[in-house]
């Protein structure tokens, strides 16, 4: 019988789909995973930006995350907005009791609308609880920095970067995204002691809502199926770059990426427009 895998997103909402919760279960589901979430806040936004968002309340994210691990317990977890000091202490909790075999963890703070999704005095929760129970985390350079606390202009710098977040802060593995820099896309990997880069073309493309989201969950997704944290994230990169490159073209602002264009590729069917 095929093993099913299974992946978890703890996350925020983004009801057009491009970002949060919507961006993750499509793309456990292009990669063949078996997709959960739990919803830490529902947020009004879409690509032209966040309206408001509204925190669950603990019980109740609580019993989300419970009734997931009692009954289908994933292979995987990432997660995504956690917005406030107390729903980071309460899902820390949890992934400690569940003894998840592979946590991925995308600190997200500001929306590329420049929205904050995480309130300014949660980082230092965020720092303690959670990132030394990442297998990987994957900041973006403004991510980066808010967690080492110095600049980051330089390619070497993110690579400091990367292993000071390995080594001082406790993750077993960092990826710092280039995304937000000029020239091609090169994210730099620091696991095991190793630096590894992943590079792509910069597409020339506004529509990249949810970029972050998408990467994080796709390295989930292989994860769950038990690929080494190096496969995971060239998976991740080949399928963020795709995403990117076959731009949907939808929205009146920063659109959503493709989630179809990497196995559209692979599998050399026209499932969408490419
Ligand atoms: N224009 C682009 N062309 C090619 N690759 C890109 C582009 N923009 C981002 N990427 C890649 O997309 C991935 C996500 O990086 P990015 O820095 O955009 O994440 P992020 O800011 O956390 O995203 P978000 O906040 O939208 O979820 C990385 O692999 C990055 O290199
Ligand atoms: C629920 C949620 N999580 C994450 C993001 C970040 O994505 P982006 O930076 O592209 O806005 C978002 N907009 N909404």
């Amino acid at each position: 019988m095929t093993e099913i895998y299974k992946a978890l997103s703890i996350a925020g909402t983004d009801p057009t789909g491009g970002a949060g919760i919507h961006a993750d279960l499509k793309a456990f589901q292009e990669q063949g995973v078996y997709g959960m979430a739990v919803i830490t806040s529902v947020v009004a936004q879409n690509t032209l930006g966040v309206k408001s968002f509204e925190e669950m309340s603990q019980n109740n994210i609580s019993q989300q995350i419970d009734c997931v691990i009692e009954d289908i317990k994933p292979d995987a977890v990432k997660t995504g907005m956690l917005a406030s000091i107390d729903i980071i202490e309460l899902v820390a909790e949890k992934l400690k009791a569940a003894n998840i075999q592979s946590y991925v963890m995308d600190p997200v703070m500001v929306a590329k609308s420049g929205h904050h999704l995480l309130y300014q005095d949660a980082i230092d929760h965020l720092k303690k609880l959670l990132i030394p129970q990442a297998t990987v985390i994957t900041p973006n350079i403004p991510e980066a920095e808010v967690i080492i606390g110095k600049s980051i202009e330089t390619l070497q710098q993110m690579r400091d970067a990367a292993k000071e977040i390995v080594q001082v802060y406790g993750a077993k593995a960092a990826i710092v995204k280039g995304g937000h820099r000029d020239g091609e896309a090169r994210d730099v990997l620091y696991f095991d002691e190793n630096f590894e880069e992943f590079v792509s073309p910069r597409f020339d493309t506004k529509h990249t809502h949810g970029t972050g989201c998408t990467f994080s969950a796709v390295i989930t997704a292989e994860l769950a199926k038990q690929k080494s944290i190096k496969e995971a994230v060239t998976v991740g990169k080949e399928f963020i770059s795709a995403a990117i490159k076959h731009t949907l073209g939808i929205g009146k602002g920063q659109g959503p990426t493709n989630h179809f264009a990497y196995r559209s590729m692979n599998q050399q069917i026209a499932r969408q427009p490419l």
